[in-house]
């Protein structure tokens, strides 16, 4: 049990990579407030799983790309729990196009939803840690795709070298306080966000076929690494960032 006790908050957790995460710090003795944007039916089964396993849980719904949704979420967690130890900032879209013909509209929500959400949810975050006095641990879901490129990307890779300088620069600001952010940079990840993308089935053998470890990820993969940065085994951790591809970016021949 890395987190017997401990309250941790996840965003966009209704599904992939951030129901994961939030199950499984559960399975490590968490209470767990979930924030979703949309899908009722995914939050209320992330609640009845972190529930099946003995821990408290509530789901508060909310678009991060609204400044307001942070404190929000912060304040309900607060109000159920008594306090935030964790912070996962996860939520995030990545709606494939070219870069020529970017539609302004898809550019900005992209920015919106990744990094200003991610920004204000990280910042609403610490501000309580701070608060109570006691430190923790913010963690952002950034990405393989903060270090290197995607034709189809242009608009998504800046927002994930975004949230991973986020976490440098937050190190450096929140230490003082006791506050350690990292990141995790997943590599492919079978979710709802590339289900369209990994639908060509020359792309997923091409995807899978540079993964020495030999599968695409799934957002199980993520959860142990996630809860190891959470926990106090990672005492000394901070502006690292970790990734969680099965080795892929290091794969060039
Ligand atoms: N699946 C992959 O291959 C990779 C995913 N990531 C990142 O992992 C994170 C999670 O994505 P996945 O689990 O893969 O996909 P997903 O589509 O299953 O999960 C994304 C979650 O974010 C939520 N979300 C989207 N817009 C939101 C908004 N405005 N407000 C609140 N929640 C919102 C969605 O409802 C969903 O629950 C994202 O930040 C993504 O960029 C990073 C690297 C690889
Ligand atoms: C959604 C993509 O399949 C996925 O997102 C990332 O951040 C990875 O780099 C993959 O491109």
């Amino acid at each position: 049990m890395l987190l017997k006790d401990k309250v941790v908050l996840v965003t966009g957790a209704s599904g992939g990579i951030g129901k994961a995460a939030a199950i499984g710090a559960a399975r490590h003795g968490a209470d767990v407030a979930i924030n979703y944007h949309s899908d009722e039916a995914g939050a209320a089964d992330a609640v009845a799983q972190i529930e099946a396993l003995g821990r408290r849980a509530i789901a508060v719904k909310g678009d991060v790309a609204q400044v307001e949704t942070a404190q929000a979420f912060v304040d309900a967690a607060v109000e159920a729990f008594g306090k935030v130890d964790v912070f996962v900032n996860n939520a995030g879209i990545c709606p494939f196009h070219a870069f020529l013909d970017m539609p302004p509209e898809v550019m900005e929500r992209t920015m919106k939803v990744n990094l200003f959400g991610a920004y204000y949810m990280v910042q609403a975050a610490a501000n309580q840690m701070v608060k109570q006095g006691h430190g923790g641990s913010i963690i952002a879901v950034s990405s393989i795709s903060a270090l290197v490129g995607g034709g189809m990307q242009t608009h998504y890779t800046p927002t994930k070298a975004g949230v991973h300088s986020l976490m440098q620069s937050t190190a450096i600001a929140l230490g003082k306080h006791g506050i350690r952010c990292n990141s995790v940079l997943p590599g492919t990840i079978e979710t709802a966000i590339n289900k369209e993308d990994l639908a060509d089935v020359a792309k997923r053998e091409y995807m899978s076929g540079r993964i020495p470890l030999g599968r695409l990820g799934e957002p199980d993969d993520l959860a142990g690494p996630i809860v190891f940065l959470a926990s106090d085994l990672a005492n000394y951790v901070t502006g690292a960032a970790l990734l969680v591809d099965g080795g892929a970016f290091v794969n060039l021949q």
